[in-house]
């Protein structure tokens, strides 16, 4: 049975529904990331999860039993939000103990568990300190550990890494996928980074407007986007409306090979990056190289064809062109995905 099930949740705010017959089941010891754009409805899921929101239609159910008129602080979930409200007059560990003090836990076991939560979230020692004393990175870790403390079975985390750089949300987010394994956490987290989303998640749900675009693994979503919309979302820029037949498809591009099986007729075509290879002069697709970024060991080439529109490309440093370079790209169908409807 889900930890969570939410069945055909409605919340509408004047006309407009942020959240529209939503259903969603996360089962225990699962991590799920929402991710989609602002104001697709992510953090109306959380609040409607919590008890923060009321819902104007379905249900919430938590362990199979109906939540949805239970009151937030009786739900037995746990919200850390974005910019992580700590309380700057006390210190870490009467922060980290807020939650056990509310459940009225004695002194001597509210301390213990108060080490052991900082010892877990990597501060082991900070119980005197004062929270403004603290760097960012470290302010989140004690909120998490706040969040932790009462042991709820389900977390919910509202862009826990938001307001950090990159290095130490990409550092933080494998510690915290670690954590919530060992400690067998229930996880329902929102974020606008879709790196952070696809690290710490089992699964990945991606709202649009209020509903769920497509849900699956970071793999499967990766792999085969359901929509142009979560394609785009996910960075891919190569996407065009296409004629599908037999084993190839005519596109703006002219002919773009498709993977054995793909849907037929009018449709719309994902080539991935990696799927559009420069070829020596000739062979292929005629174009010229626009610009480039180096990411490590690869280069993204943005290419202008003669025909279409601007294609994305990706290839090791060591076969970079050079710019202003007229290149031939010819297309692996391995690449190339073929998505649903047109
Ligand atoms: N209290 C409110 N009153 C009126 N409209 C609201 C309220 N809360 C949210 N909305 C609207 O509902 C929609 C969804 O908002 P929500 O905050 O859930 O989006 P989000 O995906 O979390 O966005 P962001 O990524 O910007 O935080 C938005 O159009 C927002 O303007």
């Amino acid at each position: 049975m889900a930890l969570l099930q939410l069945e055909g949740v409605t919340v509408r705010f004047g006309e407009r529904a942020a959240l529209d017959r939503v259903d969603l089941a996360v089962a225990e010891h699962e991590i799920v990331c929402v991710l989609g754009p602002s104001g697709s409805g992510k953090s109306t899921l959380l609040r409607v999860v919590a008890g923060l929101q009321a819902a104007d239609e379905g249900r919430v159910l938590l362990d199979g039993s109906d939540r949805t008129r239970v009151p937030a602080h009786r739900r037995g979930v746990g919200l850390m939000f974005q910019d992580h409200q700590l309380f700057p007059q006390r210190d870490v560990a009467g922060n980290v103990a807020f939650g056990l003090r509310m459940h009225k836990v004695a002194a001597a076991e509210r301390s213990r568990r108060t080490g052991e939560l900082l010892d877990l979230v990597g501060l082991p020692g900070a119980e005197r300190r004062s929270v403004a004393s603290l760097s960012g990175g470290e302010q989140q870790r004690v909120a998490l550990a706040r969040a932790l403390a009462p042991e709820p079975r389900l977390l919910m985390l509202d862009e826990p890494l938001g307001q950090l750089d990159r290095g130490l949300r990409e550092r933080l987010v494998v510690e915290l996928r670690g954590l919530f394994g060992r400690l067998g956490t229930t996880v329902l987290a929102v974020t606008h980074d879709q790196g952070e989303a696809f690290a710490l998640a089992d699964r990945v749900v991606v709202m649009r407007d209020g509903r769920v675009a497509q849900a699956g693994t970071p793999l499967e979503v990766w792999q085969r986007p359901s929509s142009e919309f979560v394609a785009r979302f996910l960075g891919f820029d190569n996407v065009v409306p296409a004629t599908v037949t037999g084993a190839a498809a005519a596109t703006a591009w002219g002919k773009v090979p498709v993977p054995d099986g793909a849907p037929q007729g009018e449709r719309t075509l994902l080539v991935r990056p990696s799927g559009v290879r420069l070829a020596s002069r000739g062979e292929g697709l005629a174009a010229v190289v626009e610009s480039m970024t180096f990411r490590g060991s690869r280069v993204a080439v943005r290419l202008r064809p003669g025909d279409g529109p601007v294609l994305e490309a990706e290839c090791p440093l060591r076969d970079a062109p050079a710019e202003g370079a007229g290149v031939s790209v010819v297309f692996d169908p391995e690449d190339v995905v073929v998505l649903d409807g047109p």
